[in-house]
């Protein structure tokens, strides 16, 4: 037992110690598979934050770059913005105040207001279209809203040309105080203000503006205004601002009406309303502004973007704007260039039925034109002095003389101002060029009314001709003459007359002559292509005009320059409000129906004017010569004259010619009196000045001379007066022998000898003249002065002529004995500063003639060819 005890222990502890051996197998098993355990989880746990580390590194680098694209794109897209805007809103659109200043645009812009608040530092600006695109509603405050409404209106004055927008303002609440800031606007027309119980009016005016403009200016061709500019270049008619500032209170339903109607038609019409407190509906081109400070202002058209408004306009730039826009304005517009009235080619148009040419355009931008034709056929122009009549005559010849060429029209000018401005038609010292069609200028010709005259009988004579040709054709009028003779020329004459008035002025025998040959041509002239175009600062003074209605009936197309008076219909007013350089043209004698307001282009610039005269010159046709220029400042010269330069001598011994002076005529003519072999054939000087009686003998001296050979008449020239001597000398040292120079201490010589040779009974072998300066001053008491009468009274039939310059009137009737003595020796005479009535003894029949003297002028008479006088202008510098 004890041994199976002991084994029993033996195996219990074998079994134990196995069992203990088990368990701490076991132990270490569980033991290591723990440490492992750990192991692991640690690695997994820093595997874990390794990867959240990456992860987060990694969201962090899309993050930034997120972010960097996002700042990029804004960028970019906040600086296309600002560009656009100020593409959009350029110069004084879109300036800032304190860089600003006015910059008139070629096309309505967008205006500034403000800057979009944008999470980006760069500026966008805030714009809001207005002009030629819509309206503005202003909400908010009033205070703020007043220097928006202010900024506006000075960004859209400062974008115009000054006079292109116009603003009205209604105030009712503060009577105009919100605008008082462009107040200098009001007298320049600018600015108008309307009054409290005014804005039904107001209203109305632009409705019916609108209506206009769609019906006359836009007249179903073009959709607006803005679309008419861009495809003409022109803006016929202004922006019209309307400022509607109202305190409270609603609109009566038309009103309503009529601003309904403003708010959807007026943009296209350039019709634009501002409207501050007033509530308007949301509507196609209505922009709203909700007016306030800081960052809570907004615009419709940014959507939901805040908006920080600019404050108002700095007072000084204001006031200095708006001085300049009046100013501009007052000073009225830009002057139109010639070349608008110019066709694209020279001279296509024929005359044969009337003369067309614009003279301008009209103020919706159309051209204006005017016919001289059968009807109507003549024109009457007025306008106070410096309004532009002489401007306007210029135009209206380049526009004709562009179009018709010198063989469809020719012109013949006169102008009775003093100055020169028809002189630039014909060559100059200066510039060798003329105007083709022009046949005739005189100018300076205020004091030489005859020259008027003149001008009328030549019109007189070629209606004449005109006429008788078309009864030879059997036709009536010139487009008939024309179609009969197609080589015939026949081109229309355009006859301008400025200052017409002096030629009528005064009851004299000039101004009663003028009337009848005006009345004839202006009656007769309209089928003969004969037109007139008579200009005057004031045609209401023309009595002699006035006095014959029949004679202003002919004269239908008026043009009036501003303020002219009487020449359109009495109750037509419309010249009184005319501006600067516009006109009104009536081819209907003035009737108010007829008028036609033109805007006439500047062509008195002589640059301009002379781009064109050389066109036309350097296409004149051949041999078309320099018009005649007479001009009544200048003295003509002898070797001048064509009469004179065709004097030479003659076979046979014809009566010669002796020339005087120029006579005041269309063609340059010269004055002149034949010496035949017959009593009285004699000349007689009379007046005192000694230069003008020096240069009579001098041209008649020296046109005797050239048309005799050598030696073949002999002349004597017997000075009497210490201050003629050096003219007497002058003109004896130019004559051909034989000739001699007598005086005081030898004149009996010559007079004894002519007296023989004028008594003697052999025939005169040669003429001879004999000059005498002085004559009054004779020496040698009754013997000499009896020895002149003889030579006087009989030397003519035998060639002997005195031409004598006698001081006076009286001093000639002593010379031919006294008082009852005959004048029949004095054939013919020159009279200087002699009045008429001491010419009477010297012109036959009852009367005397008309003369008034004057410088540098002289009235001849030849008993034996004229019916009255005549004035002649001696010839100076020889
Ligand atoms: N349409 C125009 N555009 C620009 N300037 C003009 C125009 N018409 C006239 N002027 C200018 O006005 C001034 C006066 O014009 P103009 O000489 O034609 O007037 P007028 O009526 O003939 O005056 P006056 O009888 O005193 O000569 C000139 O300097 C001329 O250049």
């Amino acid at each position: 037992m004890a041994e199976s005890t002991a084994q029993q222990v033996m195996d219990i502890r074998a079994a134990l110690s196995h069992a203990l051996g088990a368990a701490a197998n076991a132990l270490a098993g569980a033991q290591a598979a723990h440490e492992a355990a750990a192991e692991r989880r640690e690695r997994v746990v820093a595997a874990a934050i390794a990867r959240r580390k990456k992860v987060a590194e990694t969201l962090d680098a899309r993050l930034h770059e997120i972010d960097d694209q996002h700042r990029r794109d804004l960028s970019a897209f906040a600086g296309a913005a600002a560009g656009a805007a100020d593409r959009a809103a350029p110069g004084a659109a879109g300036d800032p105040w304190d860089d600003w200043q006015p910059t008139p645009l070629d096309k309505a812009a967008e205006l500034r207001v403000g800057r979009l608040l944008l999470p980006h530092p760069e500026e966008v600006p805030a714009l809001v279209p207005f002009l030629d695109r819509g309206h503005i509603v202003v909400r908010g405050d009033r205070r703020n809203g007043d220097e928006v409404v202010a900024g506006l209106l000075l960004r859209a004055l400062g974008t115009a040309a000054p006079g292109a927008l116009t603003i009205t303002g209604y105030d009712p609440e503060h009577l105009g105080g919100g605008l008082a800031r462009f107040a200098t606007l009001a007298p320049a027309g600018v600015l108008k203000f309307v009054g409290p119980g005014g804005l039904a009016v107001l209203l109305n005016e632009l409705v019916d503006e609108v209506r206009r403009i769609n019906e006359t200016v836009l007249a179903g061709e073009y959709t607006s205004l803005r679309e008419l500019a861009a495809a003409t270049h022109r803006r016929p008619e202004p922006w019209r601002v309307a400022v509607l500032l109202m305190g409270s209170g609603e609109l009566g339903r038309p009103e309503q009406t009529q601003l309904q109607r403003l708010l959807r038609t007026g943009a296209a019409a350039g019709v634009h309303l501002i409207i501050q407190g007033l509530p308007v509906e949301a509507g196609p081109g209505i922009e709203f502004i909700s007016a306030a400070d800081g960052d809570r202002a907004h615009i419709s058209s940014a959507g939901a973007l805040p908006v920080r408004l600019d404050g108002g306009p700095p007072q000084a730039v204001v006031a200095a704007t708006c001085r300049r826009i009046a100013e501009a304005v007052a000073a009225g517009p830009a002057p139109v260039a010639l070349d608008s009235l110019l066709p694209q080619q020279l001279w296509k148009e024929s005359s044969a039925t009337g003369l067309t040419a614009p003279l301008g355009d009209s103020p919706q931008g159309v051209p204006v034109t005017v016919t001289l034709s059968d009807y109507p056929p003549h024109a009457l122009i007025a306008g106070p002095s410096g309004t532009g009549k002489t401007n306007l005559i210029y135009a209206w010849m380049g526009a004709l003389a562009a179009r018709y060429s010198p063989g469809e029209l020719a012109f013949y000018l006169l102008d009775f101002k003093e100055g020169v401005s028809f002189a630039r038609f014909a060559p100059g010292r200066r510039d060798p060029s003329w105007l083709p069609h022009v046949r005739l200028v005189g100018v300076n010709v205020n004091t030489d009314r005859e020259f008027g005259l003149a001008l009328l009988r030549f019109l007189g004579e070629e209606l004449r001709r005109r006429a008788d040709a078309a009864k030879r054709s059997e036709v009536t009028n010139l487009a008939e003459l024309r179609a009969e003779d197609p080589d015939g020329s026949w081109p229309r004459i355009v006859a301008v007359v400025d200052e017409f008035q002096v030629l009528l002025a005064g009851r004299d025998a000039v101004a009663t002559e003028a009337v009848d040959l005006l009345e004839d041509l202006a009656r007769r002239g309209r089928s003969q292509g004969i037109h007139l175009i008579l200009a005057s600062q004031d045609v209401s003074g023309i009595e002699a005009l006035w006095g014959r209605p029949a004679l202003v009936a002919q004269f239908s197309l008026r043009i009036a320059l501003p303020r002219a008076r009487r020449i359109l219909a009495e109750t037509n007013t419309a010249a009184e409000s005319l501006p600067r350089y516009h006109a009104v043209v009536n081819a209907d004698s003035g009737a108010t129906e007829a008028n036609k307001i033109v805007r006439v282009p500047a062509a008195g610039d002589r640059d301009r004017w002379n781009a064109l005269q050389h066109r036309l010159w350097r296409s004149r046709p051949e041999g078309q010569g320099p018009p005649r220029l007479f001009d009544g400042d200048v003295r003509p010269r002898l070797i001048d004259s064509p009469d004179f330069r065709r004097l030479a001598p003659a076979e046979g011994s014809p009566a010669p010619v002796m020339l005087l002076g120029e006579t005041i005529d269309v063609q340059a003519r010269s004055a002149r009196t034949v010496l035949r072999r017959a009593p009285g054939r004699n000349l007689a000087v009379l007046g005192t000045r000694t230069e003008e009686a020096c240069a009579v003998l001098a041209t008649a001296g020296l046109s005797l001379a050239a048309q005799f050979p050598p030696d073949g008449a002999r002349f004597s020239l017997l000075c009497l007066d210490q201050d003629a001597r050096p003219y007497a000398a002058d003109l004896e040292a130019e004559l051909p022998e034989p000739k001699g120079l007598f005086s005081a201490e030898n004149a009996d010589w010559l007079l004894e000898d002519a007296a023989a040779e004028a008594t003697a009974s052999w025939p005169a072998d040669r003429p001879h003249f004999i000059l005498i300066y002085a004559a009054d001053a004779l020496p040698g008491g009754k013997p000499a002065a009896d020895q002149l009468r003889t030579i006087l009274r009989q030397g003519p039939e035998r060639r002997i002529h005195v031409l004598g310059w006698w001081r006076g009137a009286g001093l000639l009737r002593d010379a031919l004995g006294g008082p009852a003595s005959r004048t029949d020796p004095i054939g013919a005479w020159v009279a200087l500063d002699v009045h008429g009535s001491e010419l009477s003894p010297y012109y036959p029949g009852a009367g005397a003639p008309a003369w008034y003297p004057r410088p540098w002028r002289a009235l001849h008479f030849d008993r034996s060819v004229h019916r009255g006088t005549e004035v002649i202008i001696p010839y100076g510098h020889q």
